[in-house]
């Protein structure tokens, strides 16, 4: 047992991060509009490269002149290995206002990618005044990414969430798939003839959630590709949820409701984490560490249990 403490996680929601391309403005508004707490605008994987200096203009148009309310605005940069990414960030930091949140920093492969993503915005900030330090957050989506995921966690101080992408994930493991996330229909066991589908995003999930609460960052499950099958999707959210992840992206907005659902703590979820609290205060006034809820064992670890599903109820009441 460490005698460090545990960091806490930035104080806000990204229960949902609606991503759209950059080169669809008509979509901005739209974005902004709906009822996601993270929007990414998209530089990278969704913009082709014919368009990248066009959807970069709109982008910046767009953190200018679009209200995006109280939403945490992130920009998805083209990754290190393009001809892109400097002007993405010069551009971005240079043009774009102080509105514009957190870069997202695709495909990272080890620390030093997020270190010199930090010098160059480091530099730009500091040449023009910016006085609003922008955050980042990174994608896990390689063979290399998952392997370095805690040194890529420790990297930067400006750093708040790390997301999985399931798409770039599995080309680089080299997965036998072209679905992006949820259950793989050729990774089963079998019982009694019966087959079972396992989850084959389970360990790196693990992996990444494991990195983000050691630094005190927010884990974060990617795309979900099939937007026409809503029940995968909720399928998928809740088993991120339930190891421990905060939040899912959206690439179709019939997803962002699902998202937002599955990552809010249930009223039943808040009343029993209240009533954990209840009991453990009663167990202490009678000089007891353990005490019975519900028919099951409660003791200290209990209270740290309920105040995960109660700090994020407050979030969303605040
Ligand atoms: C693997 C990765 O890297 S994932 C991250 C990168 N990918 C992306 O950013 C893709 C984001 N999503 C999209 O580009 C689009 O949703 C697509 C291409 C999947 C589908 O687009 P469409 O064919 O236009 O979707 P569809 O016709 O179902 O849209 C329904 C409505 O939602 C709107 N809409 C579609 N996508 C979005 C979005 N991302 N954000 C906000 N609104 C949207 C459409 O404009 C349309 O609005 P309307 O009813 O007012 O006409
Ligand atoms: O960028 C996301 C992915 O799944 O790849
Ligand atoms: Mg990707």
């Amino acid at each position: 047992m460490s005698f460090r403490q545990q960091p806490l996680p930035p104080a806000r929601l990204n229960r949902c991060q609606l991503f759209g391309p950059g080169s669809r403005p008509a979509l901005f508004a739209k974005m902004a509009a709906s009822a996601a707490d993270v929007i990414n605008l998209d530089l990278e994987d969704s913009v082709a490269p014919d368009d990248k200096d066009q959807a970069r203009a709109n982008i910046i148009t767009a953190i200018n002149e679009v209200d995006w309310g109280t939403k945490t605005l992130s920009v998805r940069i083209n990754g290190l290995d393009t001809p892109w990414w400097y002007r993405d960030v010069v551009d971005l930091l240079e043009q774009a206002g102080e509105r514009l949140d957190q870069i997202m920093i695709p495909k990272a492969g080890c620390a030093a990618d997020i270190y010199a993503v930090d010098a160059l915005v480091t530099a730009v900030e500091r040449a023009k005044g910016r006085t609003k330090p922008i955050a980042f957050e990174v994608i896990i989506e390689s063979a290399a990414g998952i392997c370095h995921v805690e040194e890529i966690a420790a990297a930067s101080p400006r750093l708040q969430a790390i997301s999985l992408g399931a798409a770039d994930f599995a080309a680089s493991m080299g997965m036998a798939t072209t679905g992006i996330g949820g259950t793989q229909e050729n990774y089963y066991m079998i019982r009694d003839g019966q087959k079972y589908w396992p989850d084959p995003w389970h360990w790196a999930q693990t992996a990444i959630v494991a990195a983000c609460r050691m630094h005190g960052l927010l884990p974060v499950d990617g795309p979900f590709g099939d937007f026409s099958d809503p029940e995968g999707f909720r399928a998928q959210a809740m088993r991120s949820a339930t190891l421990g992840m905060v939040g899912k992206w959206a690439i179709h907005p019939s997803q962002i409701a699902l998202a937002n659902e599955v990552f809010s703590p249930s009223e039943a979820a808040v009343t029993e984490a209240r009533e954990i609290l209840a009991a453990m205060e009663k167990a202490k006034a009678e000089g007891a560490g353990a005490t019975v809820y519900k028919g099951r064992l409660v003791d200290i670890a209990s209270i740290k249990q309920a105040e995960v599903t109660l700090r994020q109820s407050d979030l969303i009441g605040a």
